[in-house]
């Protein structure tokens, strides 16, 4: 099966400081990944590698075939699409829903290109994808978090990623703007023509069946990694969180709490 991402034992380093240790991990076409780890164990760091921001000290990246070192990584950004909360705090938020969605083809904050037709249509039905078709032509700042999220998801496939990163997506969402914003994600993920999606959380429950694998990170370290139903369980979860933890399963879905 085609690889979409390889890291290779790779190493990052600052200050003296090992962020990451020896990392091996390989994304295929057809999975969808979640990404769990504590704070400051290292998930943002691997983003940042995979989107070329840093360099690894040590080892080998590769990105939908490209070894980096000898490709630019610009270009490569613009097959992954990232959407995360520092994002919404970059757009202007009086634009309309519809222009912060087009301007996803661009890689621009703003609308700088003139719009055509046919982008305002693939808008509409990037929208309604998401299903939010009905925020079509209000002003984004008047949109509510949730529906901000899936405007801003919308934007990143507006621009036809191979790769989606969705970092802490359903942050400050109550919960049923949550679930309305993971029945969206699900769908799109189910699409024969998604991207594959990177889908990090702190919350074991938004890992749905279509996140079909799951890479646990901690301190720096793959602790485990391998299909999400292996990896969910009890006795794997009570190790990597260092606590005992009793997990339920609802809906094809882990719900975990202390005992
Ligand atoms: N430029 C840097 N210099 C020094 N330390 C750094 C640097 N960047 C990250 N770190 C440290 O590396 C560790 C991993 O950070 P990272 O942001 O990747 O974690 P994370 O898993 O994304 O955390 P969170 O869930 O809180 O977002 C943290 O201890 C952080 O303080």
């Amino acid at each position: 099966m085609e690889t979409v991402i390889r890291l290779e034992q790779v190493s990052y380093r600052r200050e003296q400081i090992e962020i990451l240790k020896n990392i091996n991990w390989t994304v295929r076409k057809g999975e969808h990944w979640a990404l769990l780890g504590l704070n400051g164990s290292g998930k943002t760091t691997i983003l940042d590698l995979i989107n070329g921001y840093i360099w690894p000290t040590l080892g080998k990246i590769s990105v939908l075939g490209e070894l980096y070192g000898s490709v630019d990584v610009r270009e490569m950004r613009k097959q992954i699409g990232w959407v995360s909360s520092s994002l919404q705090e970059r757009l202007h938020s009086n634009d309309k829903t519809q222009n912060i969605v087009i301007s996803g083809k661009h890689a621009s904050i703003g609308l700088y290109e003139k719009i055509t037709e046919q982008e305002v249509e693939q808008a509409r039905s990037l929208m309604n994808q998401l299903g939010c078709s009905h925020l079509f032509g209000r002003s984004y700042q008047t949109c509510s978090q949730g529906e901000k999220q899936k405007i801003l998801i919308a934007r990143a496939l507006m621009a036809a990623p191979k790769i989606l990163i969705l970092d802490e997506a359903t942050n400050g969402l109550d919960f049923l703007s949550r679930e309305s914003l993971l029945a969206s994600i699900q769908q799109l993920a189910e699409q024969p023509d998604s991207p594959t999606i990177l889908y990090v959380t702190h919350h074991i429950e938004e890992i749905m069946p279509v996140f079909n694998q799951t890479l646990m990170i901690r301190r720096g370290e793959v602790f485990r990694q391998g299909p999400s139903t292996e990896i969910l369980m009890k006795d794997t979860l009570s190790s990597f969180f260092e606590t005992p933890i009793q997990v339920q399963r609802l809906n094809n879905r882990a719900w975990i709490s202390i005992p």
